[in-house]
């Protein structure tokens, strides 16, 4: 076996010296079918996962969280899906965590007859502001703005930037344009307009606060996505709206403007989570700075204690195919291998005709990842030190997780590094704790330990925030429970999340949030 320096800037310098110095041969093992992977696993529904069969079929397969994108469907079909995902997750005793995607100021176009149009390289196509469906010759939109701030010139990108237009001439109540590069338009898909200044837009259109409104009055949300966050205010104005209906759902933001990453560490401290999502911010900002920026934004997030997750065309050739081409397969590697906390099928599993099997393969992929990179790093976490001394860096930042003292979090910060170093000491199994909020348990599993990070609660939330946390599991129980309790819990439990039995006289790590001490303990 080899050893890997403790380095605590685990570096991909390093990672990659680890891996050279292994023994090969534990490459060639078969990946296990019954590990359950540490990454989460959301799951986007539509109309090829709306039946209780299949959405039952995504989650038994492993999608950890769905997401129900509000740019698509109408309140009704939310429902619909939203009451099948609770039946499910009930029937198979899975907690699931729902996130409601917001279209935000999201320029999309309507509906067509039929449901798509041609568009023709070198044809020409009017761009209308109107409720009304589109047609063979005109694309229309419901942003009257628009028509006003385009210029002739401009490009026009429809379906994350695959067709391309731009504008040759303008009149009162149209835009005519020449296609640049034609295809299939299908409905609703995304216009984005990068050479144009719209000139200020709200973070929440009426529809995203009439959709908030729905998704909080009609359904237990965990979390709402928002689309196009340019500034940290934009996270807030959602945060009041969800606090003035008395509710505590948590807030994905959206990385996908340029904006957002001039204002990254500010929208990261507010957020309870990011999606980084790479189809508007491929646009946005040109496809190639995507890639390398991913990995900037993971470690920001990793600092901050809060869950990233990575979006868009993951495994996109499974939306026809039954395999993915070998550079997602790469992708959901490197993903990984950055700290990434979920993965995201979004049209594979939504539209796609394949996605349990998307689903499956995701899940293979994950295991194999983290299967090489814990025998790379056998360290329980070579992150935590280098995560701690940048977080101690934060002390200017207007950091706002919950209703926190900048001394306790600190604290937090650091029971959870030491809980960390004491698994590593004792060679514990796991680390368990009864957090009182999600930021302790964020806080945890930030640091990204190679084990799992048990999180017992009363509180389905909390336990719901597991889903969507790299190496945390939950337990929901009816009461606090006592130190016996916890050994029984963590006993009886540990089979059905691992879907292993031997648990006899393992040594855990037990986080005590309110007195901020962890402890080493033994399994009966
Ligand atoms: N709730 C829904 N109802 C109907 N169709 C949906 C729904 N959600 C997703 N879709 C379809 O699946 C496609 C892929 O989903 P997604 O990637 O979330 O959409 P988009 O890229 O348009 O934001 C969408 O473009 C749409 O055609
Ligand atoms: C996830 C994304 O957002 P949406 O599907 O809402 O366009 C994206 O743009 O990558």
């Amino acid at each position: 076996m080899q050893t890997v320096a403790q380095d605590p800037v685990a570096s991909s310098f390093h990672a990659r010296h680890a891996i050279l110095a292994t023994d090969t041969t534990r490459f060639l093992q078969p990946t296990p079918s019954n590990r359950v992977p540490f990454t989460k696993l959301f799951a986007t529904l539509g109309p090829s996962t709306n039946t209780y069969e299949t959405i039952r079929s995504v989650i038994e397969a492993g999608a950890t969280a769905i997401r129900m994108n509000f740019s698509h469907g109408t309140h009704e079909s939310h429902t619909e899906l939203y009451n099948t995902v609770r039946k499910v997750s009930a029937d198979l005793k899975k907690e699931v965590a729902v996130m409601v995607d917001l279209q935000g100021p999201k320029l999309r176009c309507n509906r067509f007859p039929g449901g798509s149009i041609h568009l023709h390289t070198n044809a020409t196509i009017d761009l209308v502001a109107s409720n009304e469906m589109g047609n063979d010759t005109t694309i229309t939109t419901p942003f009257e703005p628009m028509i006003t701030h385009c210029q002739v010139g401009e490009p026009v990108l429809l379906d994350d930037g695959y067709i391309r237009l731009v504008i040759s001439e303008k009149k009162s109540d149209r835009l005519v344009c020449k296609v640049i590069q034609g295809g299939e338009l299908k409905d609703k898909k995304g216009i984005n307009l990068p050479m144009t200044d719209l000139g200020p837009m709200p973070a929440l259109s009426e529809k995203d606060r009439a959709d908030v409104e729905f998704a909080l009055s009609n359904f237990d949300t965990d979390y709402f996505a928002l689309s196009f966050v340019r500034n940290p205010e934009d996270v807030m104005e959602l945060k009041a709206l969800i606090a003035q209906h008395g509710k505590k759902a948590q807030i994905f933001a959206k990385i996908e403007k340029p904006e957002s990453i001039r204002r990254l560490d500010d929208i990261i401290a507010v957020s309870d989570g990011i999606l980084y999502a790479r189809g508007d911010l491929a646009v946005e900002i040109g496809i190639a700075k995507v890639p390398f920026l991913q990995k900037h934004v993971t470690q920001r997030c990793q600092h901050f204690g809060v869950p990233i997750c990575i979006c868009t065309q993951m495994l996109e050739s499974m939306t026809k195919n039954l395999a993915p081409t070998r550079a997602e397969a790469s992708d959901v590697c490197n993903a990984v291998f950055d700290g990434a906390d979920a993965v995201m099928l979004s049209g594979e599993c939504a539209s796609g005709s394949h996605p349990t099997e998307a689903v499956r393969m995701m899940i293979e992929l994950l295991n194999e990842t983290e299967i090489q990179l814990a025998l790379s790093f056998p360290a329980a976490s070579s992150l935590a030190p280098h995560i701690l001394k940048q977080r101690d860096e934060y002390d200017g930042h207007d950091f706002q997780q919950g209703s926190f003292e900048k001394a306790s979090y600190k604290n937090i910060w650091k029971v959870c590094a030491s809980a960390v170093s004491l698994v590593e000491q004792n060679k514990a199994k796991l680390i368990a704790c009864v957090p009182s909020n999600s930021f302790e348990l964020r806080s945890l599993s930030s640091l990204q330990p190679q084990i799992p990070v048990i999180a017992i609660s009363t509180d389905k939330s909390l336990v719901r925030t597991t889903r969507v946390c790299r190496s945390a599991f939950g337990i929901f129980v009816d009461k606090e429970p006592s130190e016996a309790d916890l050994k029984t819990i963590l006993v009886n439990e540990w089979p059905v999340l691992f879907k292993e039995e031997d648990t006899k006289s393992k040594p855990f790590v037990f986080i005590d949030f309110r007195s901020c001490t962890a402890t080493t303990m033994y399994l009966p």
